[in-house]
């Protein structure tokens, strides 16, 4: 297996292959997700995958011309099929290439030690207030720089687009000054230009109170908010502003006031919220509309509420739940609430360190009550609106962004059920092919 083209080389849009037209064919089930673009799915909608067997999809210039059944796209382009270059996915199912919501991909080192500190009892505040957790990966994160961030975070990068992942958020957070800050972000900018998948940012420089700061924490909230934001907004570095609000971390008062002061520079507002204790961090994501809330591990019954009301998006993260050995977030119940839900790995070194959103898929299943469809709906169109992408990526759509996956599984259930394998088999980002994995073999197994 292998990502095409060379690290470094132009970004995909400008690669000379686009402009020769690719047709996926015959696939078993082809899930396009249609008619979800406006808004998130919710409830029962959630379920809607709008499946066409036998489907195929006619692809130029990077975006998707047409989608249908293989005869009508056959009968409408038969006099261009020589043209085109095309990938068989008869037997198999195609998809939207997933989208990954909620990740700290740009870090530096690793936190396997305390993984087993964990193992013995000790929790992850705990690890946190004696200097370790997040403090640990910002000394490692400002102590690197741009280049071996750039070739750490790039490994992870291609193994989520090796497990079919075509659009990631990534936030900062492990920085915590202005320089370092800025260092992670403009990592993120680099590989946004130069790797395959798109990358969406995040400034989330109140991720942590700095040790130095433990003692007078406003100070830092004050940095964040006359310094960082203004410089992080006037380079045009991220797109959203996000806060760990939490007991012993960011205050709801101080959460609001960063959200706030970032919304005044046009970033929008995302919050991690209610992870470790109640703390009414549904509420605030509501109150000051937020595009998502994430975690909600002990959202209340209000939150959840009044994020319903508000069309927050919950973004759900059981593999940190799973990891952390944590009660799951209550994913079932917030579907039902009429809350738009979306799922993703929460990518980082201390709470989640996987790539694998179809693990989440089925962590989603077996541990948080979802149905297959509604983890499907979660990882691409849901995703999508949560970092305000519903427009162009997400779902298969005439117009949409031709990013698709074709999975080695015969339908959507089996995705979330054969667990803990990588299925996807074919990575199409802007209509090209950029990920082919399967075992070459010569002779009768061929
Ligand atoms: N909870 C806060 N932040 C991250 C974990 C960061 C870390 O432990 O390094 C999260 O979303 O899980
Ligand atoms: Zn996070």
């Amino acid at each position: 297996m292998g990502v095409s083209g060379k690290y470094g080389s132009p970004k995909k849009e400008d690669h000379p292959l686009n402009h020769k037209p690719l047709f996926i064919r015959h696939a078993k089930q082809l899930v396009t997700l249609a008619r979800s673009s406006e808004r998130p799915l919710k409830g029962q909608a959630m379920n809607n995958l709008n499946i066409i067997e036998d489907g195929s999809v006619w692809i130029e210039n990077g975006v998707i011309q047409k989608v249908g059944k293989d005869e009508e796209i056959v009968q409408h382009y038969q006099d261009r099929l020589a043209e085109a270059d095309i990938v068989d996915a008869r037997g198999k199912l195609v998809t939207p290439g997933l989208v990954d919501p909620h990740t700290h991909l740009v870090y530096a080192g690793s936190r396997e030690n305390e993984f087993e500190m964990r193992l013995k009892g000790a929790t992850y505040m705990e690890i946190m207030n004696a200097g370790g957790g997040i403090h640990a990966t910002t000394r490692a994160t400002q102590q690197a720089d741009h280049e071996q961030l750039l070739q750490e975070s790039k490994r992870r990068l291609d193994q989520f687009l090796f497990h079919g992942v075509t659009t990631v958020e990534a936030k900062s957070g492990y920085g915590l000054t202005l320089e370092h800050e800025i260092k992670q972000l403009e990592v993120a900018q680099t590989l946004n230009e130069q790797h395959e998948v798109d990358l969406v940012s995040t400034f989330m420089g109140a991720h942590a109170v700095p040790v130095k700061d433990k003692e007078n924490p406003d100070r830092f909230v004050d940095e964040v908010i006359t310094e960082m934001i203004p410089e992080v907004a006037r380079r045009g570095l991220a797109e959203f502003n996000d806060v760990f609000c939490e007991r012993g971390v960011f205050t709801p008062e101080q959460s609001r006031r960063i959200l706030e002061a970032g919304l005044e520079y046009g970033l929008k507002p995302k919050i991690h919220a209610d992870e470790i204790e109640p703390y009414a961090g549904a509420e605030l994501a509501a109150a000051v509309g937020a595009v998502s809330a994430d975690h909600l591990l002990k959202a209340s019954d209000q939150g959840i509420q009044a994020m319903a009301e508000k069309e927050v998006v919950a973004v759900l993260l059981p593999g940190t739940a799973f990891f952390l050995m944590a009660e799951m977030a209550q994913g079932r119940k917030m579907v039902d609430a009429g809350v738009p839900v979306a799922l993703s790995t929460d990518c980082n070194p201390g709470s989640s360190p996987t790539v694998s959103l179809p693990l989440i898929m089925n962590l989603g299943c077996l541990k948080m009550g979802m149905t297959p469809a509604e983890v499907l709906t979660a990882v691409t169109i849901n995703a999508a609106h949560a970092i305000c992408r519903g427009h162009e990526i997400g779902s298969i759509e005439v117009g949409k962004k031709a990013d698709l996956v074709i999975f080695d599984v015969p339908n959507y259930m089996s995705l979330s059920y054969l667990y803990g394998v990588n299925h996807a088999q074919t990575v199409i980002k802007n209509g090209r092919v950029v990920i082919e994995n399967r075992i070459k073999r010569s002779g009768v197994n061929a």
